[in-house]
């Protein structure tokens, strides 16, 4: 299928992928849903064994899911036969993994790396391939060590090349595998901002696997991944006040799915002690919910009235449009057995928009 440069860059709908060891099934994806539009520079990040590999085995081609759908720029991944496969692997996406033995061979120098990439997919030749190389390391910032060896490089020297090799043949999706896991934190941060001006500079669509969660500061936008679906998201922004400074801002939502399933945050429901089944109320902007399971949360709910706006420490609300801003981790499923017909209680949506003091972008 042909690239497209119109629609999302990924598209992940449903996605489900199950292992199976000794007889017993592994879920690592269980519908996870995801977007990420042309020229994003986005971060996934998870606990160890939250599906964030198992995701990117699936965008890289190297993978097939169980069930659900996938596309990168234009191509389904569930479909694609082993010759667009192969045509997507070099031309269509780049990798960056987090070891270096995976991006670079050993016995070439970091230039002839970028070529090698190069003639392997037989996209330019000659002067035209030297210039690229030139112009790569030179944006990586690497140009001065071209002629070493990867076993001679830093760390962090060693990414930077990775990242070269990646898009030697310009790439529409850069798909980051821990790309900083090996590095000390100062390093860590110089490669990301690598990355990050390589996304505007080339306009590049950049997804980053990872479980540091301080890889957030350096993207605008970050997907929680939990129990392999996508959680919370938040998303960082400047803005300007009406004094005419700036500030940066990071908002935090729930993650609202196809079906209208979200994954409360963890502490909303340790702090209501929220089990089994809850009570929801819909009000015109928002969305409450309270403790179901006991007599005491019922009669919480039912003695609510709506013009009673004041906080309530015994419950959440929810916007009706999903973008509440909880933070936090969340629990699994816990809208599968939600009553429907509880009473009423309105609520200021708890909606977050703390001013940043992090290097946020
Ligand atoms: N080939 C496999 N066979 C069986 N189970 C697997 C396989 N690959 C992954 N899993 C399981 O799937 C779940 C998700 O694994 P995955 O590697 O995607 O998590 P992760 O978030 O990348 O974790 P980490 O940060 O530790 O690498 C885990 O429970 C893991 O044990």
């Amino acid at each position: 299928m042909a690239d497209t440069l119109t629609g999302p860059h990924i598209l992940c709908t449903d996605l489900v992928r199950i292992f199976t060891a000794d007889g017993v099934e592994v879920q690592a994806l269980q519908g996870l849903n995801l977007r990420v539009e042309p020229g994003e520079m986005v971060a996934v990040i998870g606990a160890s064994g939250s599906g964030k590999s198992t995701l990117l085995t699936i965008l890289s081609g190297l993978d097939t899911a169980t069930a659900g759908s996938a596309s990168v720029a234009g191509h389904d991944l569930l479909a694609m036969r082993s010759r667009e496969r192969v045509q997507y692997r070099r031309r269509t996406v780049g990798f960056v993994w987090q070891q270096t033995s995976r991006n670079l061979l050993p016995y070439l120098t970091a230039a002839e790396n970028v070529a090698l990439a190069m003639n392997v997919a037989g996209t330019s030749r000659g002067a035209a391939r030297a210039a690229r190389v030139d112009e790569l390391l030179e944006l990586l910032r690497v140009d001065d060590v071209r002629d070493r060896r990867p076993a001679e490089l830093s760390g962090g020297q060693q990414q930077r090349v990775a990242i070269a090799v990646a898009l030697a043949n310009d790439p529409l999706v850069l798909l980051a595998d821990e790309p900083t896991g090996e590095l000390d934190e100062a390093t860590s941060a110089a490669v990301l901002e690598a990355m990050r001006s390589v996304n505007e500079e080339l306009g590049v669509t950049t997804l980053i696997v990872t479980h540091d969660p301080t890889v957030s500061g350096h993207v605008r936008r970050t997907v929680q991944i939990r129990d392999g679906r996508t959680s919370t998201e938040v998303l960082r922004s400047t803005r300007v006040d009406e004094h005419g400074a700036e500030e940066h801002v990071a908002e935090e939502f729930a993650v609202l799915d196809r079906v209208g399933r979200l994954q409360l945050p963890h502490e909303f429901v340790q702090r209501l002690d929220l089990r089994d089944r809850v009570r929801l109320a819909l009000e015109p902007d928002h969305v409450g919910v309270w403790p179901g399971s006991t007599a005491s949360g019922a009669d919480a709910a039912a003695g609510r009235r709506s013009d009673d706006a004041a906080a309530e420490p015994s419950a959440a609300g929810l916007p009706a449009d999903g973008s509440v801003a909880p933070t936090g981790d969340s629990l699994a499923d816990p809208a599968d057995d939600l009553l429907s017909d509880a009473s009423r209680a309105p609520r200021r949506a708890p909606r977050h928009a703390a001013p940043d003091d992090e290097e946020s972008r």
